[in-house]
């Protein structure tokens, strides 16, 4: 069963703006997805309906296989589901000390003290902001406090955990830790869904990989498929990951028979084979 469903989901802001325009996606439970897509395609936007905040002008929105009836109680149950971390981190983030903040959701949950405390202890660990907590949210570099939203959300233990741009605004350490993290936290059974525009990582940590350009989903799949599939991907304005690009330079202006690849860990083997069967 699909965790979350949108069926043929149109959006259109007060402005006539149509954002979306008859999406189709679907994640299982347990998979890692990342959508790709420009600015201004719709990612942002697409995020908002998988937990209710946006209300779609036309077609609907599924959780566990149940269209989201937007009252108040569902809502409450669907958001005990999705967990969203927005892109920015001052839209989120607003109790006067780092841990307030974090124990804002586990506390609104009816929780015990004691558990809004482990989990809160738990989520900021798993952030690498233990040691912060005292500190107020407002004197956190972009980074931190990106970190801490992601906390925050963490700390509720949803089912899914939905992350627009997790990795913008980190320095390349940050941005892997965290992407370590949702693999970790992935492995254990959680689904996470990412936009993001950094498709280096994309197929070293994603199951499976939507592009979305004006309003509509233009490609589905592996990442494999997705990045094989370099028509759509630049028509997106969209790259291949660097090291996919270096064995397309190798392939098409040296003529060098390399089999293609999107990792490094790929390249790597494809290419000791080459250097072997040329060498035999
Ligand atoms: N509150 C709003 N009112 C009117 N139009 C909006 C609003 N928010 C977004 N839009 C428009 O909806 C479209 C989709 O925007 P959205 O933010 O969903 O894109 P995105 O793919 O997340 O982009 P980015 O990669 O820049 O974050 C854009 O044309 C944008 O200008």
């Amino acid at each position: 069963m699909n965790i979350i469903e949108t069926r043929d989901l149109h959006f259109q802001y007060p402005d006539g703006t149509k954002a979306l325009n008859g999406i189709n996606f679907m994640a299982k439970k347990g998979e890692m997805i990342a959508l790709l897509g420009p600015n201004g395609a719709g990612k942002s936007t697409l995020f908002l309906h998988f937990n209710g905040i946006l209300k779609p002008t036309k077609g609907e929105v599924l959780i566990k296989g149940k269209p989201i009836k937007y009252n108040s109680k569902d809502l409450i149950e669907v958001r005990k589901t999705v967990g969203i971390v927005f892109q920015n981190p001052d839209d989120q983030l607003f109790a006067p000390t780092v841990k307030q903040d974090v124990a804002f959701g586990p506390l609104n949950l009816g929780l015990s003290e004691d558990e809004v405390e482990r989990r809160v202890k738990e989520a900021l660990k798993a952030v690498g902001m233990e040691g912060f907590g005292d500190k107020p949210p407002h004197h956190l570099s972009g980074g931190q406090k990106k970190r801490v939203a992601i906390a925050g959300i963490l700390a509720m233990e949803p089912e899914v955990i939905v992350l627009d741009e997790p990795t913008a605004g980190l320095d390349p350490l940050g941005a892997s830790q965290i992407m370590k993290l949702l693999y970790d936290l992935n492995r254990k059974g959680m689904t996470i869904i990412i936009s993001t525009h950094d498709v280096d990582l994309v197929p070293i940590y994603a199951d499976k990989v939507y592009v979305m350009s004006k309003g509509q989903i233009i490609k589905g799949g592996t990442p494999k498929e997705v990045f094989e599939d370099v028509e759509t991907i630049r028509k997106a304005n969209l790259r291949l990951p660097r090291v996919a690009h270096l064995v397309e330079i190798l392939r098409d202006k040296d003529k060098l028979p390399i089999e293609m690849g999107f990792t490094i860990g790929e390249v790597r083997r494809n290419l000791k084979k080459y250097l072997q069967e040329t060498h035999e």
